[in-house]
């Protein structure tokens, strides 16, 4: 993609602070970046297939919710927050980056959210099996992939100052930045 700002995926299990982390480097990029909250969008946009009442979750229409993010995405600049990236084809990210986080300390955050039980118990399990960062190993080649560590302010500081350099290096390699 030659666009003069890269695409960053930003994933993790619901909870690890992807949103944060996407506010804040959208705050603080040399260089425009879009954050999309992906879930955000599959409500606003209709782009489901039914409401699961007892999981409190959406069933994902990703037919409709690839063909909405495609022209956005091809133009670049562009931060995608969601809990699973495996949807996205390969070539639209330059960087994706899984975010990370205890398990205890991740059930008090969801338990905060109010999820039913089977929720939490389902996503705190979900991290210590490492699902996600298998999903994004398993989805793009490995040196796109940056594992990080979401569980204190001062990792939130670190990783999105880690991302912004990465930025800095990307545009450089292209001429965009001396
Ligand atoms: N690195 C961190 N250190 C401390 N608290 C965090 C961190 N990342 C996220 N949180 C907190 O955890 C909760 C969930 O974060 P959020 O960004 O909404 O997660 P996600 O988008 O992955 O579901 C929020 O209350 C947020 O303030």
């Amino acid at each position: 993609m030659s666009a003069s700002a890269p695409v960053i995926v930003i994933t993790g299990t619901p909870g690890t602070g992807k949103s944060t982390h996407a506010q804040l480097l959208a705050n603080e990029s040399p260089v425009p970046l879009r954050h999309i909250n992906v879930g955000d969008w599959v409500k606003e946009k209709s782009l489901y297939e039914e409401y699961d009442e007892e999981w409190q979750s959406y069933t994902v229409d990703e037919d409709k919710l690839l063909d909405e993010l495609e022209p956005v995405v091809s133009s670049g600049g562009i931060i995608l927050d969601w809990h699973t990236c495996e949807i996205f084809p390969e070539r639209w990210p330059d960087l994706v980056v899984v975010l990370r986080c205890e398990h205890s300390q991740l059930w008090d955050r969801l338990e905060k959210r109010s999820y039913p039980l089977k929720k939490i118990q389902e996503n705190n399990e979900a991290e210590i099996m490492q699902v996600v960062l298998e999903e994004a190993r398993s989805s793009y080649p490995e040196e796109m992939v940056v594992e990080l560590k979401s569980e204190s302010t001062e990792d939130l500081e670190a990783n999105v100052t880690r991302i912004v350099d990465w930025i800095k290096s990307w545009r450089k390699e292209r001429g965009l930045e001396s």
